[in-house]
């Protein structure tokens, strides 16, 4: 059988970062910068208060005490936005409000609480020393210099910064389009009457939330029956629009496993059985004369769970742009055994937990979940995490040391 991580290094081979598109700032939120941008202003843009109070000379000021303030003129008033060009003479001062411009000649801010707060003459209690609450031209981005590198992920205070410096628009590689279909005859949309031997269909809502979180413009297209024709058309329609399919249903051994039959005769797609549980009967390749990348997941839900986060979220960052890494791995203590089949390497769903107010340095414990059926869709809700038992090992006794990786619990 073919190895996880073989599996993993096909799947990321299959896709290329999309290209680059200019979206506006809100549009590109969640996307990956495609160039680095450097700043093409300075950050502040002039020097200007950080505080409420009065723009002074700091010499004028230097014997101020509460037992004998110093008095000076208030000769303006600058409120943020301000364009006076009203400069600060020898014994005067100007109220200024905090993102206020300094005004020529002054060279500190005293804070109002230092005086009395008068309009026209202001009584100054404490000295301020040159530079007291100004904030200087140039101090957090000097013009011209790099600002975001290319790779780094549109986030709330990228998109602060980009705005800052007067960004409108960004080069990004935009969201991939994952086209999310399920097959099988006994699936039933959730919300509507079931007959006997049918259930409802949950695989398609799973990949598509999952796909959502880990920063893809997922689409559900629902399920379709187990008639070929209809899922080849269906399949012909949605790679229109899609950078990316991602199937479950019908890879197995079965004799209605219609993916299978209906892609082993379209494009480059191959079935394999990958050396893991769940998740054994995988399969990949492209679609259609633009050779879109398909990836088949296994039906069984908790399987395509799995399979999702270990096979294809790699090749999703990578078509973001982003290094294709697999989820971050911790080690933690199992707090029950687990079981595993000899030769086929294990990822049991289970819940990490630091231990609150335990000793700093601690390792963390995890907990399997108590049903592992790769049908047991209850005990997946409310886990965070994979634990690894290797292909060699069967069995590990509580207490064990395991690797584990954490689940992206909805990262925008
Ligand atoms: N003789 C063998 N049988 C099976 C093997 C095998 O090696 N030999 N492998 C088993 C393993 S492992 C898996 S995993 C499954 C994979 O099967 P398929 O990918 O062909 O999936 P289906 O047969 O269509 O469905 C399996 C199971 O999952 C339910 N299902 C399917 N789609 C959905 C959906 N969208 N939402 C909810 N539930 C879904 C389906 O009803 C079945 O119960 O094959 C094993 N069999
Ligand atoms: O390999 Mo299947 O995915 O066990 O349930």
């Amino acid at each position: 059988m073919k190895t996880v991580e073989q599996h993993i290094t096909d799947l990321v081979d299959l896709v290329q970062p999309l290209e680059p598109r200019e979206l506006d700032l809100l549009d590109a939120h969640g996307a990956v910068l495609a160039e680095p941008v450097t700043s093409p202003v300075a950050l502040p843009g002039f020097d200007n208060s950080s505080m409420d109070g009065y723009a002074v000379r700091a010499a004028d000021v230097a014997g101020a005490s509460e037992a004998a303030p110093v008095s000076l003129s208030v000769v303006a008033d600058i409120p943020a936005g301000s364009t006076s060009t009203q400069p600060v003479p020898p014994g005067g001062c100007a109220r200024i409000m905090t993102g206020a411009p300094l005004p020529t000649g002054a060279t500190a801010v005293v804070p109002v609480e230092w005086t009395d707060g008068g309009t026209t003459e202001v009584a100054i209690r404490r000295p301020a020393a040159e530079g007291n609450a100004v904030r200087r031209a140039g101090e957090d981005v000097r013009q011209g210099s790099p600002l975001l590198q290319a790779g780094v992920r549109v986030g709330a205070a990228e998109l602060s910064v980009l705005a800052a410096v007067g960004c409108g628009s960004v080069s990004v590689r935009p969201r991939p389009r994952v086209a999310v279909l399920s097959t099988g005859e006994e699936l039933v949309e959730p919300g509507t009457p079931i007959g006997p031997g049918q259930i409802w269909e949950s695989n398609s809502f799973m990949l598509t939330g999952a796909a959502r979180d880990v920063g893809c413009e997922a689409q559900r297209h629902g399920f379709i029956g187990d008639e070929p024709a209809e899922v080849l058309s269906t399949l012909e329609r949605v790679i229109e629009r899609a950078d990316i399919v991602v199937t479950t249903g019908g890879v197995s051994m079965g004799a209605y496993d219609v993916v299978k039959e209906v892609l082993s005769n379209v494009g480059t797609v191959r079935f394999e059985q990958v050396a893991v549980q769940p998740g054994k009967p995988q399969g990949f390749g492209t679609v259609g004369d633009a050779a879109v990348p398909i990836v088949t997941l296994p039906g069984n839900p908790v399987s395509s769970f799995v399979s999702f986060y270990l096979f294809v979220l790699p090749a999703l960052r990578r078509l973001r742009g982003l290094a294709p890494d697999p989820l971050p791995t911790v080690r933690a203590q199992l707090t029950a055994p687990v079981h595993s089949p000899e030769g086929r390497r294990s990822y049991l769903r289970g819940v990490l937990e630091y231990g609150r107010g335990s000793a700093e340095g601690a390792i963390p414990t995890v907990t399997p979940a108590s049903r592992q059926g790769s049908h047991q869709l209850s005990a997946l809700a409310g886990t965070n995490a994979l634990i690894v038992v290797p292909e060699a090992t069967t069995e590990l006794p509580k207490d064990s040391l395991v690797d584990v990786l954490t689940l992206p619990l909805g990262e925008g």
